[in-house]
């Protein structure tokens, strides 16, 4: 693992109200997210191209936040730089009440669009890999990656190869690796966007579940409004490239979400409100 997070002195708790925390089983470390700054300009082949400016994130420990916006406006840069992956140009990450400057799957794990599992690996296997990178004894790793696959609501498939599993169950695979080590917060870059539409709404609620049970922070990247405004209790929306966020929805859908509300008068006022938004960053 390439580095740690620095310690610094806590931040202080971001005030943007945090949902109903009494029956939530929180992790024992601090899921905060803190944005500030935040500049990306990738420079490759003599192009240079400003993916992000001015990005500002506070996000209180728990809470489930989607990203939202056009196509190519830096929602993936940013998941990149808050998983420690890609150095932002300027800005600042604190997480946890450290500054983010590398990877920390202890602080932060990461579900992307392919599960990219391996193929010669168990789902077991494939869970536990993580921990035997960081040499975690047999009978530990068997055990957490057990549980995460239980989790998840694979007991029973830890023996078999991704090529005989579903995609979604390749996806759930993915998630029970990206908890394994328990980071409090969990990002996720439109990890059910290669799914067909009714396996995609019950992973949602799979993950949905997953979120209430463990009380992680959960930063999700999607195209969907409708995922968007189902899953959120805050929707951010960018503007086209280079990225600023335009406009922060609080979704306030009652939980738990049900396939229901996809029909009532508010959930469609949340998802035309953030498509205007976005037609008119396309628009621009
Ligand atoms: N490694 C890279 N090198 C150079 N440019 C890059 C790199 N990665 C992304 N970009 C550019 O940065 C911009 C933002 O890309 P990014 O993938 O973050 O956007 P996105 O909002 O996730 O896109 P999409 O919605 O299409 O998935 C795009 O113009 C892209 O071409």
């Amino acid at each position: 693992m390439a580095g740690k997070a620095t310690p610094l002195p806590e931040a202080p708790s971001p005030g943007a109200g945090a949902p109903g925390p009494s029956l939530r089983a929180l992790p024992s470390r601090n899921g905060s997210i803190r944005v500030t700054g935040l500049e990306h300009t990738y420079a490759a082949a003599g192009r240079v191209t400003k993916a992000l400016e001015d990005i500002r994130l506070d996000i209180a420990p728990g809470r489930f936040v989607v990203i939202v916006g056009p196509s190519g406006c830096g929602k993936s840069s940013l998941l990149m730089m808050l998983a420690g992956l890609v150095a932002p140009t300027a800005g600042r990450i604190v997480c946890g009440g450290r500054a983010l400057t590398a990877p920390d799957p202890d602080l932060v794990g990461v579900v992307f669009q392919e599960a990219s599992l391996y193929p010669w690996l168990t789902a077991q296997e494939n869970v536990e890999f993580p921990l035997s990178l960081r040499r975690v004894p047999r009978a530990e790793r068997t055990q957490r990656a057990r549980d995460k696959l239980a989790l998840v609501g694979l007991a029973g498939f830890e023996d078999r190869y991704p090529h005989e599993l579903s995609g979604g169950m390749k996806q759930r695979v993915s998630i029970a690796r990206g908890l394994v080590q328990n980071p409090p917060v969990l990002l996720l870059d439109e990890p059910f966007a290669a799914l067909d539409e009714q396996t995609r709404i019950s992973m949602g609620d799979e993950l949905l579940r997953i979120w209430e049970q463990t009380g992680k922070t959960v930063v999700f990247v999607t195209h969907s409004l409708t995922e968007a405004a189902y899953l959120a209790d805050q929707i951010v929306v960018m503007s086209a490239r280079p990225g600023r966020i335009v406009d922060r929805v609080e979704v306030d859908l009652p939980r738990p979400r049900t396939y229901a509300m996809m029909g009532t008068p508010r959930f469609a006022e949340l998802r035309q409100r953030i498509w205007e938004q976005i037609r008119s960053q396309a628009d621009g």
